[in-house]
């Protein structure tokens, strides 16, 4: 067993449906093997209810195998005149134990700053949620070599409001943009290289979070690239969006998972 158990999350975005929960229980059921990965569902949440369903209705069949749901965004604050809004609370009530929080699609096209990341990602873990919080350069800022430096920036806002002992219970995706939806994923060295820069930057703090933090790669991951990307020493796994909708190919990339 790895020093860290390898996460494999599914973001449908806004894709998905009560069948396609359906389809992938079904899978689950028969092809999940063991606990040696946590497979996490994230719907949008219109569909929460139904993984939860699912989740319900197959608990013995997975007998003992970890799959679990998140949200993909929750509001920073708790409860009042926000039209549209899903507070930290309300996921919690319906059986979310991670939540996404800042990935690049709401930063670029929902106005969401670091300062509001920051504000969510306390929220969710005033909730009991644990955040999957996303960085990642976009394409200009890599060609200029100003990876790291955006990395640490999107980090430390979170760092200075929330502390680093915060990321005891945190689970951080970096998803270069330019990866994302592009069909170019980052190479198993680029990956490596960025999370090992994050991990060090978590250890310089605290040793202990460093080593325990798991740290997932998103952007483009497939069947073909991923066992590559999984055996790197510092990716703890993937953060899937195309290919989550496609039963056969998450399996696949859950049965990577358990092997990495
Ligand atoms: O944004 C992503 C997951 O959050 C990655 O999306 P793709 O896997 O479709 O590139």
């Amino acid at each position: 067993m790895a020093l860290r158990r390898p996460m494999v999350a599914g973001n449908w975005k806004m894709n998905g449906s009560a069948q396609l929960a359906q389809e992938l229980f079904k899978k689950f059921a028969t092809k999940l093997q063991d606990d040696s990965a946590e497979v996490v569902l994230c719907p949008p949440s219109i569909y929460l209810e139904s993984v939860r369903q699912q989740l319900d209705m197959n608990k013995e069949a997975l007998n003992g195998c970890l799959v679990r749901m998140g949200a993909q965004n929750l509001s920073q604050h708790d409860f009042g005149a926000y039209t549209g809004e899903v507070s930290g609370q309300m996921l919690k009530d319906s059986g979310c134990r991670y939540v996404i929080i800042g990935h690049s699609e709401r930063r670029r096209m929902y106005g969401e700053t670091s300062d509001i990341v920051a504000e969510k990602f306390a929220a969710a873990q005033k909730h009991g949620l644990t955040p999957i919080l996303c960085v990642g350069e976009s394409g200009p800022a890599r060609e200029a070599r100003r990876t790291f430096e955006v990395i640490a920036e999107e980090l430390d806002i979170v760092i200075k409001k929330n502390g680093t002992m915060a990321f005891d219970n945190a689970i951080i995706a970096y998803e270069p943009l330019w990866a994302v939806g592009t069909g170019k994923s980052a190479t198993p060295e680029q990956a490596q290289e960025v999370h090992a820069f994050i991990r060090k930057r978590l250890s310089e703090v605290s040793p202990f979070i460093g080593e325990n933090i798991r740290i997932l790669y998103g952007g483009s991951v497939t069947p073909s690239n991923a066992a590559d990307l999984f055996a790197q020493p510092d990716v703890d796994g993937g953060l899937i969006g195309g290919v989550s909708l496609n039963s056969t190919e998450f399996l696949s990339l859950c049965s990577i998972a358990m092997s990495a």
